[in-house]
Formats: C-alpha cells, structure tokens, sequence
C-alpha cells in the first residue's frame, strides 16, 4: 500500500542566542539575536528547515519574530498541511494569495520548503536556482563595537586568521564628523590589505550623505550602504549619480517591484540580496536578476541569520554569474551557540558550500531543544 506524500507538521521555533559582542547600528544594539527556524515534516520521513530572522525585534523591520511565529503558526501552517510538498512554487503562490506581506515570514516558510524538497530530490538547494557556479563564496565582516581601538584589533585578529578581508563599518549614531574621524582611522590601521565599506542604515539626511561621502572617499573608502531613509529612492538617485564613492541599495530594496524601480532611477551602484527582505530566495533571484539586467552589481547580504538563513542564501548567492561586491554571510560567527551538528567552514576569507542534500547542513535537534525560547 502506498501511503500519500503530505505535509505532516509546520512547526515554528524560536531560538535566543547570545551574540560574542554588543553589536551596534544605527537602529539597535543587538546583544542577542532571536532566530526564528520553521520545520516542515513530510509523510516520506524528511524533515526541512527555513529561518525568519530580523533585526533589533520590531527596530530595522516591520516584522518581529514574535509576529513571524504567530502569522505562521495562526494564519500559514494550517493552509499547508495535508499538502503534498512537491511544487513549491504552487504552494507558495496558495499562501501569497492568502496572506498580505509577511516577507520574513514568507522567506522561513519558502526556505524551508525548499530544503526539504531538495532533499527528496537529493540535490543541494542550489541545483533548485539553475546550479552553482562556485563552491565558497567571500564574507565580509561587520566591525560594530561602537569603539575605535577594539574594531581595530578585532579586524586585525580576523586578517591574521585569513578569515575576512572585507570590512563593514557601521556608522550614523555620531555625527558625521566623529563617524568619519572613526571610520579613517580604523582604514589607516588596516591599509591597502583590507577593503574598508559603511553602512549607516538609514541615519544620514542627503545633505549630510553628500559630506560623508566626500570626506569617506577621501579616507579610501570602497562604498556607501544605504545612508539614507529607505523610502527616499530620488534621494538614493541624487547621492548615486553624485558619482562621489559606489552606493549600495540595502534597506529601499523590499523584492522585485523595488529593485525595478532602483534599477530605473539609477539610484544604486550595487544591490543587497537579501532573502528575507525579499520575501524568499525566488524573491532575492528576481532582484539579482533585475540587477543583472540593468548593469547592477551584486553584494549578497544578511539580517545576521544563524546557519539556516545564512546557508539558503549563500546556496543561492552561489548560483549568481557575478558577485562583485562578495557577501557578508558571517551571522553565524556572531552568535556565541551553534545549531549544526557540524559548524559552517570558514577559510580564505571565504564561506565553503557543502554538496550535501539541500541546505547542506544537519541541524542538532537537541541543541534547538536546549535553546529553544519555549523550553
Ligand atoms: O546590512 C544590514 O543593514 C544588516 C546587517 C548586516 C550586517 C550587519 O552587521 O547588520
Ligand atoms: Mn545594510
């Protein structure tokens, strides 16, 4: 007797973990970070794993991982259930036709779908984006201590281990002064060795964007990440074609429709993919691809996931022709507890991809249990 291939269970965990350091943006100073990992169980005994995390709790999004639980569990788990698993792509049109927004949300439950779909078909998730074209991707690390002297050490020690070459300040709770003062010496103690970008999440008026921008350039500073307001896209327009240092779209790109209207204005040199903020890795591939088009280079971004968040987007940053700008897949790294059985591979810079069936990672089921916010 053949028994029906179904969705069994949608389950959402959320997991609170320490981070290594206070890590300082404009918006929050994170000193944990909540991951919100969905787990879908099918009736062929394959377990899938997604992630939903954001920032600062309601501080960078408009979605929590509090209201990402509840919307998934309340409004999305039981649309799926009973559902055969094959077909992503149909089960996530059902649920886009019942639910408004949710982005993150939308990006655990896809991510995890997916996963356990490649699993069944017993290829890692990039085969599922059109295949990879290499197997490690560069990270970035993010320098946020909020203190000069301890963010050069810190990107001195992580130089020395040949972990990361590429570093991201964040900036915008000082003036534009004292940032820029910050920002010139950590790029002085660092030389030509490292690439040294900002990140002031939104913090500067356009004004103040086009003096920081000058006085950075002038530092050697390789980019700026989205300085203004996310709605301001004329604004982003004007700092851009000031052709004064690349400026990176961040926070203003919210999927396909954004990256669209981005790429029309001219107002960004370079994209953040990011899945969540995407709403799902189908999501993040029509903004690369939207870049692509319009002669946008690629940066593949973050919102400080755990391993889940950070494997499904570097298997689909893997699959990216070019990658300019690299990644700053390093959440992991800033959490003080591991989720896998085995840790992700770090070297050379670089973040290694495993082969293995989907995600490509084995998540320690007792470790979530341990962790887990509902113990
Ligand atoms: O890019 C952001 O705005 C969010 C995130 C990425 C790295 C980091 O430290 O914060
Ligand atoms: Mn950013």
């Amino acid at each position: 007797m053949t028994s029906k291939l179904e969705i069994l269970s949608v389950e959402t965990i959320l997991v609170d973990v320490p981070t290594i350091r206070p890590h300082k943006l404009s918006v929050a100073t994170m000193n944990h970070q909540t991951l919100v990992l969905v787990r879908i169980a099918t009736s062929d005994g394959i377990v899938g794993w997604g992630e939903g995390t954001t920032i600062g709790g309601l501080a960078y999004g408009e979605e929590s991982p509090e209201s990402i639980k509840t919307n998934l569990d309340t409004y999305v788990a039981p649309l799926l259930k009973g559902q055969d698993p094959r077909g992503v792509a149909r089960l996530m049109a059902t649920v886009s036709g019942r639910i408004q927004g949710n982005r993150f949300a939308k990006c655990a439950l896809e991510t995890a779908l997916y996963d356990n779909q490649a699993r069944r078909l017993g290829v890692p998730l990039s085969e599922l984006f059109g295949g990879r074209v290499r197997d490690s991707i560069p990270v970035a690390w993010t320098l946020a201590s909020g203190d000069t002297q301890r963010d050069i050490a810190e990107a001195q020690r992580v130089l020395e281990l040949r972990r990361h070459n590429i570093f991201k300040l964040k900036i915008g709770l000082r003036s534009v002064k004292d940032d820029v003062a910050h920002v010139a010496a950590i790029k002085r103690a660092l030389g030509d060795v490292a690439s040294v970008r900002i990140d002031a999440n939104q913090a500067w008026s356009v004004t103040q964007a086009l003096d920081g921008m000058r006085q950075l350039a002038d530092a050697g500073i390789d980019m700026v990440e989205q300085p203004i307001v996310a709605r301001d896209k004329l604004g982003l327009q004007r700092l851009t074609q000031a052709n004064i240092i690349p400026v990176m779209a961040d926070e203003a790109l919210h999927g396909a429709r954004d990256a669209f209207e981005v790429a029309s204005l001219g107002a960004a040199d370079i994209f953040a993919v990011k899945i969540n903020q995407s709403g799902g890795l189908r999501g993040a591939a029509q903004v690369a691809g939207i870049a692509q088009a319009a002669n946008i280079a690629l940066y593949g971004g973050t919102m400080l996931e755990g391993a889940v968040g950070t494997m499904a987007s570097a298997q689909l940053f893997a699959t990216f022709h070019d990658l300019a700008w690299g990644t700053e897949l390093f959440g992991p790294l800033l959490l003080t507890e591991e989720i896998l059985r085995e840790p992700l591979f770090y070297r050379d810079y670089s973040l290694q991809i495993p082969v293995k069936p989907g995600l490509g990672i084995d998540i320690d089921e007792e470790k979530v249990a341990r962790l887990r916010r509902d113990r």
